[in-house]
């Protein structure tokens, strides 16, 4: 490609090229980043792509072609399979600045628009620019009656049952609104929900989101509602589309009112007067940006008069009214000190980079992941190495560059067998993981699998953490899940080592014996089985009922018996790749060891799911505030014992809301819908009464 800001030197058949090429890889990357929510580069990569287009286009005005990436928004929705909604108006992007110059040259363009004198007052919005992905609420008399994500700005993908899971989002409006009112805004993942995501993600084999960007999108816009329900999704306001009334004539009116109406809008939302109070603002913002629980990624600057922004109107595909001054990547330069191998619960060989500490964005970095042997190839690092590390829309921080280059030398070598057991490392043919193949006899493996047995998701055993699991594993006390259920064999021993009195060892052993029979699902789940995750094990429950059951079939299947493997593939949710990997576990001889042996120790009871008389079978039900005797995991799991749904948000589909103290916006929403509210009490006597 030629030189960044050189243009002037080109000619015309090169530009005419490059904006070709450019044209072809913009909307190569618009796809994978709009469409399928899973970029292959990052932002600032793909920014530099966008201006390099506009900078030539600027040089080469008659070389703009039809299809310039400059003149469209986001992508179009044809092959979406949710259904289709014409936007009445227009959904926008954002004009960037990535200077304080570029932001004064904005300011001066908007005075000469409005031919407004340099001493003639002129206010602006502030707000922090969230990364997620844009919303069109509309509200007809302030009931939700249509969500719709932006698509190509003007047709988007249907969203309606989807939000209604977002607890940010009112179904309804509180006090009085317009006939039409289309609040515009954001969804977006909190950075702690998005590392929970990923993490059940891998622990489940699923797809792993880059960034909480794409995570908050490929949640909401799904097919399928429930996946949505199970994902933490945010809101925010920023804006409006169609409206019958704007109630009011200043930016800052409006969004008071959206406040006013229920609506979570930016806490940074502010009036700003003249250039030195932008920039304040922005600086402002950029220092408190590490510590917020979510991303953001710039800085929005709006015109803060409603007939100022009507005169402004639009260019291409952003107002005139309103620019983003964005951050720039949080890059820094470091030693790559070590590569450590570590080995996960299914065996999989990690290398993690030890780094020389170093500041990026405000957090210290000491580690980075380097994903797998194939990525350390490509950037062909090795200990000792300078390298640019990024942290941009990642929770975790990446290499972005490797300095010292890939000059003669051996590559790092890459272990052929596991650092912990000894067994050998293979990667299986099409993938690119490396895998210890030692399995139970891996050290690594059996203790993080342990760790994984007893972990909230699975038989959620109080008082068994991360580092006890360690220390009784290295004194030969915890061999397989079953020893679990054998530990108060044990009780003087555990006594008998520091940090543990008579309170805490009782604690553990009574919330060991408390899951005597544990949830089958959970049980199934904690196992560790690869591709079977802890919805995939509910699903299989729910269907076969007993874990004998599950293991019968599955060992058929894995004999070729057809049948059998249709009875399984059958489950929603269930394919080929679940019941393989369930017939290889049931087939190796020391599962089947550690598999009876721990039924000899719990006995789960049978997976009930549809009890005719309960009254909350095929109903759904939302459990809020504080529940006294059980987790809000264990109520839900009972509500879906019953055959009943638990959703997490208050809607005009639930059918029962279950109270504890401290209820709150739930409680209420549910008296305007005239919604039936009981208590934990009664709650429990329903689960109590199906039996
Ligand atoms: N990595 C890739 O391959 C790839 C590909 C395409 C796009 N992208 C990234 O996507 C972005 C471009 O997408 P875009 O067109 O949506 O532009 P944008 O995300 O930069 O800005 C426009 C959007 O910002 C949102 N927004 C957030 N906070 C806001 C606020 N307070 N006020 C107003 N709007 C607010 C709005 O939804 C609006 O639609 C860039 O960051 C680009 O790097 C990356
Ligand atoms: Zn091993």
């Amino acid at each position: 490609m030629a030189d960044k800001d050189a243009t002037g030197a080109m000619t015309e058949a090169d530009a005419a090229n490059e904006l070709m090429r450019l044209a072809r890889q913009i909307a190569h990357h618009n796809r994978l980043y709009h469409a399928e929510d899973d970029p292959e580069i990052s932002d600032p990569e793909f920014d530099a792509l966008v201006r390099r287009n506009a900078e030539l286009e600027a040089a080469f005005p008659h070389l703009v072609r039809p299809d310039s990436p400059s003149s469209g928004v986001g992508f179009e929705v044809a092959a979406s399979p949710l259904s289709k909604v014409q936007h009445e108006v227009r959904m926008m992007s954002l004009d960037n600045a990535f200077s304080d110059d570029e932001v004064a040259e904005f300011v001066a363009r908007v005075r000469r628009f409005l031919s407004l004198p340099d001493d003639a007052p002129l206010d602006f919005t502030a707000e922090d620019k969230i990364d997620g992905l844009s919303c069109s609420l509309r509200y007809e008399n302030g009931v939700l009656v249509r969500a719709a994500t932006r698509g190509d700005g003007q047709v988007g993908e249907d969203v309606t049952p989807n939000v209604a899971h977002i607890a940010d989002i009112p179904q309804r409006l509180n006090g009085t609104a317009p006939a039409v009112f289309e609040v515009r805004g954001e969804v977006y993942m909190a950075r702690a929900d998005f590392a929970a995501l990923n993490a059940a993600q891998e622990e489940a084999g699923g797809k792993l989101f880059a960034n909480p960007r794409n995570a908050a999108a490929g949640s909401l816009r799904q097919k399928d509602a429930s996946v949505t329900a199970r994902r933490q999704l945010k809101f925010w306001a920023h804006g409006w589309g169609a409206a019958s009334d704007v109630p009011g004539e200043t930016q800052v009116e409006i969004v008071q009112q959206m406040r006013a109406w229920g609506l979570p809008v930016s806490p940074f939302f502010s009036r700003v007067s003249g250039l030195v109070e932008m920039v304040g603002r922005y600086e402002e913002i950029g220092a408190a940006r590490a510590e917020l629980p979510y991303e953001i990624d710039g800085v929005v600057y709006k015109v803060d008069r409603i007939d100022y922004q009507q005169r402004l109107g639009f260019v291409a595909k952003s107002p005139r009214w309103a620019i983003a001054r964005k951050f720039p990547a949080e890059q820094a330069e470091t030693t790559l000190e070590s590569i450590d191998i570590q080995v996960g619960r299914t065996g999989k060989l990690t290398p993690v980079g030890r780094l020389a500490p170093v500041l990026v964005g405000g957090v210290t970095v000491t580690n980075v992941t380097l994903h797998n042997r194939d990525e350390i190839a490509r950037l062909g690092v090795r200990p000792g190495d300078r390298v640019i590390i990024q942290r941009a829309g990642d929770v975790i921080p990446q290499v972005v560059k490797n300095l010292t280059g890939k000059v003669e030398r051996p590559p790092f070598p890459f272990p052929d067998h596991c650092p912990q057991c000894g067994s050998e490392a293979v990667a299986e043919e099409g993938e690119v993981d490396v895998r210890c193949t030692g399995g139970l006899i891996c050290p690594a493996q059996r203790t993080e699998r342990l760790k994984h047995f007893v972990s909230r998701g699975a038989l959620d055993i109080d008082g068994l953490g991360e580092k006890t699991i360690d220390q009784f594993f290295a004194l030969g006390w915890l061999e397989s899940p079953a020893d679990i259920f054998r530990l108060k064999t044990r009780k003087d021993a555990i006594l008998g080592l520091e940090g543990w009195q008579d309170k805490s060892v009782e604690k553990l052993l009574a919330s060991v014996e408390n899951r005597r029979q544990p949830d089958a699902a959970r049980l199934l789940f904690g196992l560790g089985i690869r591709h079977v995750g802890a919805v995939t094990a509910r699903d299989l429950l729910r269907h076969l009922h007993e874990l004998p059951v599950l293991r019968d079939l599955a060992l058929k299947a894995r004999e070729g018996d057809e049948e059998a493997a249709r009875e399984l593939t059958d489950i929603d949710g269930v394919g080929p790749v679940v019941v393989e990997a369930l017939g290889d576990f049931f087939h190796e001889d020391h599962n089947v060891k550690v598999w009876d042996d721990l039924l000899n120790e719990v006995s789960p009871p049978p997976y009930v799911v549809e009890t005719s008389d309960s009254p909350v079978t095929g109903k759904t039900v939302v459990f809020t505030g504080k529940l006294e005797t059980m987790s809000r995991d264990e109520a839900k799991a009972q509500a879906e014992r019953l055959g009943a749904k638990a959703a997490g948000t208050v809607s005009a589909k639930t059918d029962l809301v279950v109270a504890g103290p401290g209820a709150g916006s739930k409680l209420k929403k549910a008296a305007d819908l005239a919604i039936e509210v009981i208590d934990e009490a009664a709650w429990a006597q329903i689960v109590a009464a199906a039996g």
